[in-house]
């Protein structure tokens, strides 16, 4: 049965435009709005599916508005808009629309979005609301377990961390006279590891006085309902709050969702949760209605605890006011080979952690070398299909004229050459999950071909008469922007939608240094044991240069550079690093775009900087060729062909 859709639009003709194509398409309009009011009451007695929505509207409220009144009822919406201005497009975006059209739009494009807007609709309920089931069991037995203060409160932060994104917690009472319940504060410093400080380890951390600090405490406004602070406004109320200036700016948090628990409260203080995040936009609508229902849940856990808590005896003061609460990271192995810990990398792990129990389908962006195949790794061996294949296929490499039959298979005889029946690699990965790498290169003829397998799970062999079912799960990668692919008509729109189900969009190195050293200590352990040299750090000096330089080449940039570093190094401590000889060495402005250099250059980069390294040497132990892996006689004749020349002073 065809959704029964709302239009609002304030334009008579648009919006009939809307009704005709819609209707032709099988959909029951069941209603125009032109205002918000408008629209606020055929939602009430129509009860639509799904609303499209224009972000302009008559009347002094917008579709934004709109938007979030829709999100409360859970009724998704996709945005129709003409050129808005950046900060409006933010603040659409931020409602999380189930899709955002541009006018003027192609019919195509519209029957499109809808369709996969229910379905997005569909999957983001269903993995919502096992998020939550988790939550509400873990809620239940940390209540049951009783225990000390802290540690139960951690237990809460920590099973918070799964539904809602936050870089720092404040948790309980504020203000004198609360113990044994203090307020705590809790930094995460690690995917399941938080630094906690009582007030007194919040005071040594952040330098100022205990009187101050007090003061700050009781300054805190009375708080009475959930509430959410993003960029700007986040900034003037913290400007408002000494508190919340405090943490902000020594932990650089930019947003803030203040919970507080109703009816839990000592001397008229409340019980809160004030999360906060170094996003600047990590909160939204749906933040509050999540706390909305958790509310008895929370409230009826916490008033077990604060009961347990009072008779586990009085001693409820920390060993030390800061202590490092890791949790216990042999629930997710897996992760360790996840190297960093910058809070772009804790938001990846959370993703990752969140996305893979479920079969949903993962669109993985980013930069070449960012980790995507990494990623896309973890997410199988953390799913229930980790002891069932992971196939990996890179749709870039594949000739042209053999990618249909190494993807499906074909039968014996199908074509010129066929001698075999052969499996594809979609059949080889069934039960367990195909990663398709590069698949902004993948052509459109074979596209087709995959929207059969996202729609139906199905497959027909090159040459074959029958379609074969397979239980795959799909993660694809790229470092293409598709959206342009799209618009240039290379990409499909529709496999897009179903392939972007989970988007995660890998950070470049430069923008996560604090990754760097400990990926460095990685590599360095890695290569030290691969090529049985006994390594055991680097000098400071050689790691400030590796911090300052651009990577363009991202993490496996970084591996190759530690990699020959660790060849190279003389004694039992990495004192040079090799970075290209490129201008990428003076400095890729940091937060720029790579500076992208073709293969020849590459080549000719490396080379320099090996030889650099061997101080000429070409042939024999300590030579050139040898760490490059190659002849001497070929690394020569590579030099003459890229115009290296002895000359140029190794
Ligand atoms: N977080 C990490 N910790 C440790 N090693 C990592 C991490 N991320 C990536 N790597 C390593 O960096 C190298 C590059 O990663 P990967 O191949 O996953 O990048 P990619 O984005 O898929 O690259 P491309 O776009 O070129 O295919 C790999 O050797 C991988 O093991």
């Amino acid at each position: 049965m065809k959704q029964k859709i709302l239009i609002v639009e304030d334009l008579f003709v648009e919006a009939n435009h809307l009704r005709i194509i819609l209707t032709r398409a099988g959909y029951q309009v069941t209603g125009i709005a032109r205002t918000f009011e408008e629209a606020r009451e055929l939602v009430r007695t129509n009860q639509p599916d799904i609303a499209l929505l224009d972000i302009m509207l008559a009347g002094k409220k917008n579709g934004i508005e709109l938007a979030k009144c829709l999100n409360q009822q859970h009724i998704p919406f996709i945005f129709l808009s003409a050129n808005s201005s950046e900060d409006i497009l933010r603040e659409a975006k931020a409602t999380r629309p189930s899709g955002f059209i541009v006018k003027p739009f192609r019919e195509k494009d519209l029957l499109i979005s809808l369709e996969i807007a229910e379905y997005l609709h569909q999957n983001s309920n269903d993995a919502q609301l096992r998020k939550e089931a988790v939550f509400l069991q873990d809620l239940k037995t940390l209540a049951e377990n009783g225990g000390e203060w802290t540690a139960q409160l951690l237990g809460i932060v920590k099973a918070f961390q799964r539904l809602i994104p936050f870089d720092y917690v404040s948790a309980g009472f504020f203000g004198k006279n609360f113990l044994p319940f203090k307020g705590m504060h809790f930094l995460r410093i690690g995917f399941d590891e938080y630094q906690a400080m009582d007030a007194e380890g919040l005071r040594m951390v952040t330098n100022v006085r205990a009187a101050e600090l007090a003061n700050m405490m009781a300054a805190l406004p009375p708080i009475s309902q959930v509430e959410y602070y993003n960029a700007e406004k986040f900034r003037k109320m913290s400007a408002e709050i000494p508190l919340k200036k405090l943490i902000a700016g020594k932990f650089d948090m930019r947003s803030n969702l203040v919970m507080p628990i109703a009816n839990i409260s000592i001397d008229g203080k409340q019980f809160f949760f004030c999360f906060y995040s170094r996003r600047p936009d990590a909160f939204g609508e749906q933040d509050l209605e999540l706390c909305a229902r958790l509310q008895p849940a929370i409230e009826s856990a916490i008033r077990k605890m604060i009961r347990a808590a009072s008779t586990s005896g009085p001693d409820m003061e920390l060993d030390h006011a800061i202590e490092v609460m890791a949790g216990s990271r042999s629930e997710s192995p897996v992760f360790d080979s996840m190297v960093g810990q910058s809070h772009l990398m804790l938001n990846i792990l959370d993703l990752i952690s969140q996305v893979a129990p479920s079969d949903t389908s993962v669109l993985i962006t980013g930069e070449s070398g960012t980790g995507k195949e990494h990623v896309a790794d973890t997410i199988h061996q953390l799913s229930p299909r980790k002891s069932k294949p992971f196939v990996k296929v890179n749709c870039a490499a594949l000739p042209i004229n053999l990618i249909e039959s190494e993807l499906f298979g074909h039968e014996k005889g199908a074509f010129t050459g066929a001698t075999e029946r052969r499996i594809g690699r979609f059949e080889q990965a069934d039960g367990g999950t195909i990663f398709l790498d590069e698949i902004g290169d993948m052509p459109l003829e074979v596209q087709v071909k995959l929207l059969r397998v996202l729609q139906q799970r199905e497959i027909e062999r090159v040459g074959g008469t029958q379609p074969i079912k397979i239980n795959i799960r799909v993660i694809t990668a790229t470092n293409r922007n598709l959206e342009r692919a799209i618009a240039e008509g290379k990409f499909r729109l529709d496999i897009y939608y179903r392939l972007n189900v989970f988007p995660i969009a890998m950070p470049a190195l430069r923008e996560r240094t604090e990754d760097i050293a400990p990926l460095v200590h990685h590599f360095i352990g890695y290569f030290g044991r691969k090529t049985g040299k006994n390594i055991s750090g680097i000098s400071d000096r050689a790691l400030a240069m590796l911090m300052d330089y651009g990577w363009p080449g991202n993490i496996r940039e970084l591996e190759n550079v530690i990699e020959r570093s660790v060849l190279l190094a003389k004694g039992n401590s990495i004192d040079t690093v090799y970075l290209p000889a490129h201008p990428a060495v003076e400095g890729i402005a940091k937060a720029g775009p790579p500076v992208l250099k073709n293969i020849f250059e590459n080549e000719r980069d490396h080379i320099i900087s090996v030889l650099k390294a061997c101080e000429g040497r070409i042939s024999g132990e300590n030579g050139a060729a040898k760490i490059l892996a190659i002849p001497p006689t070929t690394l020569s004749s590579k030099m003459k062909k890229l115009g290296i020349k002895k000359s140029i002073g190794f």
